[in-house]
């Protein structure tokens, strides 16, 4: 049975350039729980503006946001931050690794701090997800010797720890090579088959066709893709 997950109305925000204008025009979309959604447009167009304020790290927007059955619009920082620990993993472009921290623990620091399960479970847990990804043999390396793609794989594994409830991507498969994305891809489709909500922003038409659906962006206004289609069961 198809749930709403996320429920975006009337999004509209504004950048300074320093004269006023328009990144988001009136942006609105339900995303439902398990979906597997690709974000495309243009370079400049608005993807990156949007899924930071989906992310909830920024604030400054008018509209509504909904996540998980929870008002997102209003709240405070502490509120926002707990929300995005438990319930959001991201796989951002700059996947801010602490470089002086091993493999393990950057993956294991979300574990931690939402403080569900023991320091041994959290490693447990997070060994399955480099395992995942393909990089449980780098679990005690710094995160500072490894590749890019490496740390995104690695930053992949972090996002997953705490099975969020709807993982946002921006670009997640842009530093890897090609198997590597392909097993990126092949992860989040699984992990959409499961239940698992996956948003993300690509420029990558592959990645973008063997998604549930694509919304279309230009010049900040969705111009395809509002609604989920009838899907497959797969
Ligand atoms: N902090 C900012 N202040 C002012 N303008 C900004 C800011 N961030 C982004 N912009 C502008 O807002 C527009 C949308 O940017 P955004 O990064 O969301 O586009 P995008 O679709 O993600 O592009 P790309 O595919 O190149 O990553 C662009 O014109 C950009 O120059």
């Amino acid at each position: 049975m198809m749930s709403t997950v996320l429920s975006a109305r009337h999004l509209n925000k504004y950048f300074y350039d320093p004269d006023k204008f328009q990144v988001l025009k009136d942006i609105t979309f339900d995303v439902q729980s398990g979906e597997f959604l690709a974000i495309v447009g243009k370079s400049g167009c608005g993807k990156s503006t949007l899924l930071y304020l989906l992310s909830t790290m920024d604030t400054d927007y008018d509209g509504q946001v909904e996540m998980a059955g929870t008002t997102l619009t209003g709240r405070n920082q502490d509120f926002l931050a707990r929300f995005r620990n438990e319930h959001l993993g991201f796989v951002f472009q700059f996947h801010f690794l602490l470089p002086e921290f091993s493999v393990l623990q950057n993956v294991m620091l979300p574990g931690l701090k939402l403080g569900k399960y023991p320091e041994k479970v959290v490693e447990e847990r997070a060994m399955e997800k480099l395992r995942l990804i393909g990089m449980a043999d780098y679990a005690r390396k710094p995160a500072s010797k490894l590749s890019g793609g490496q740390q995104q794989r690695v930053a992949i594994a972090r996002a997953l720890i705490n099975d969020p409830t709807i993982i946002m991507g921006d670009e997640p498969t842009g530093n890897l090579d090609r198997a590597n994305s392909e097993n990126v891809f092949a992860i989040f489709r699984d992990l959409a088959a499961k239940g698992q909500t996956i948003i993300a922003v690509t420029h990558d038409p592959d990645f973008a066709a063997g998604t549930d659906r694509v919304i279309e962006m230009s010049d900040g206004m969705i111009i395809n893709g509002h609604e989920t289609k009838d899907r497959q069961a797969n």
